[in-house]
């Protein structure tokens, strides 16, 4: 039996088990996982999985990949928003390749990659699902693109497409450490009460795994998913902002229930509806910070910012401006949101906030 099939079997028989044997349907979800991650190796020749035209290189500050199913409008939004040019059609699978486009916002180079629509089936490779997923991995941002005329299962559809792939959508990582050793049996150690884990499970779960030392620290009430996901490894935990098109087709009510829903902006790509505030809520989600640099007894230029990410340090600035600056860095003066007071001397690891302007001092 192929590992195809294989994975259909467990998965009709995690569709008949009882919800209520939650261990039993925790070992079926492992071998799944197990089978899933087989799959991806092979098909991916050991991990790459691009393909000719998928290929596209990084550049600006961050990077957004468009998911959605065939025809919902990925490439009209890439034409509208950016100078870049992708044939746009009714007919399904206009796009074949990945066509990257530039968004300038705030001063940030945003990279919008359109990408080929992705079918049910295409964690198993179905159509060109490999080379997409594996585009959406090396992307700071999912904007996952809904068709509004049609009705809540094309979101889960999709959404379980990725998350068979391993790529897990507004989740942190589980906190769990796990570490495998080469004696001692398996130790479990919970530091809060758990809801789904038991010591059992972890061990028949292990054992599945062909792994029978181990170290297991569990910090948070996980579930057996989380647990598996950890084991597994190879997850990718990814931002996703949920964009339905197509709002021109719908009515009052409908629109109003879909604007509600978290982490969601409705726009009409077509009518150029509410595009401004899908930019800005990509460059939110984002989190990218615009800092100015300023030299002794000047003004800053506030036309040439850096552009970073939201939680960086006066570090990561250094290493932005020069390889070598962190190694000769004394202190910065900080001006803005992050300082006590204006200036605030501050060391290298002091954390920046939007806006800031920062004058570094070097040793002599
Ligand atoms: N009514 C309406 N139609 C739209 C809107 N945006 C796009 N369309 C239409 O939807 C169809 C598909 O658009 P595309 O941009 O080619 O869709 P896509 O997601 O890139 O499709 P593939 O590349 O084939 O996956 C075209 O006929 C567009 O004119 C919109 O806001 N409203
Ligand atoms: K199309
Ligand atoms: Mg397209």
């Amino acid at each position: 039996m192929g590992i195809i099939e294989k994975i259909a079997d467990i998965e009709r028989e995690i569709a008949r088990t009882q919800k209520n044997k939650e261990y039993h349907l925790g070992i079926l979800k492992a071998k799944l996982a197990k089978y899933r991650a087989e799959l991806l190796d092979i098909k991916s020749g050991g991990g790459g999985g691009k393909g000719e035209g998928f290929d596209v290189m990084k550049s600006g500050d961050a990077r957004v990949a468009l998911i959605g199913f065939p025809s919902v409008g990925k490439s009209t939004l890439l034409n509208k928003v950016t100078k870049t040019e992708s044939a746009a059609a009714a007919y399904e699978f206009t796009t074949l390749t990945c066509i990257p486009g530039n968004i300038e916002y705030e001063g940030a180079n945003i990279q919008l990659l359109d990408l080929p629509g992705i079918i049910e089936g295409a964690a198993q490779g179905k159509g060109r699902g490999k080379q997409v997923i594996a585009v959406a991995r090396t992307a700071d941002l999912v904007l996952m693109m809904l068709d509004a005329t049609r009705g809540p299962q094309q979101r889960r559809l999709l959404e379980a497409e990725l998350e068979a792939v391993g790529i897990r959508l507004n989740r942190v990582r589980p906190n769990i450490s796990f570490r495998t050793k080469s004696a001692g049996g398996i130790g479990f150690t919970a530091t809060v009460r758990q809801s789904y884990l038991t010591e059992k499970f972890v061990q028949t779960m292990l054992h599945e795994y062909k792994i029978f030392h181990a170290e297991v620290i569990v910090r948070e009430d996980c579930t057996m998913d989380d647990f598996i996901d950890v084991v597994v490894g190879n997850r990718k935990y990814l931002k996703c902002l949920y964009c339905y098109n197509k709002i021109d087709q719908i009515g009052m009510e409908d629109l109003d229930r879909l604007a509600r829903e978290p982490n969601t902006v409705v726009v009409s790509c077509e009518m150029n509806l509410n595009l401004d505030f899908l930019i800005r809520r990509i460059w939110e989600e984002l989190g990218l910070l615009r800092l100015y640099t300023k030299k002794r007894g000047e003004y800053p230029d506030f036309e040439d910012g850096v552009i970073i990410r939201a939680g960086s340090s006066v570090e990561h600035l250094c290493h932005r401006i020069h390889r070598q600056l962190p190694s000769i860095f004394k202190f910065a003066l900080v001006w803005g949101t992050s300082a006590k007071h204006q200036p605030q001397k501050v060391g290298i690891q002091h954390r920046l906030q939007n806006e800031d302007v920062i004058q570094i001092v070097k040793k002599q």
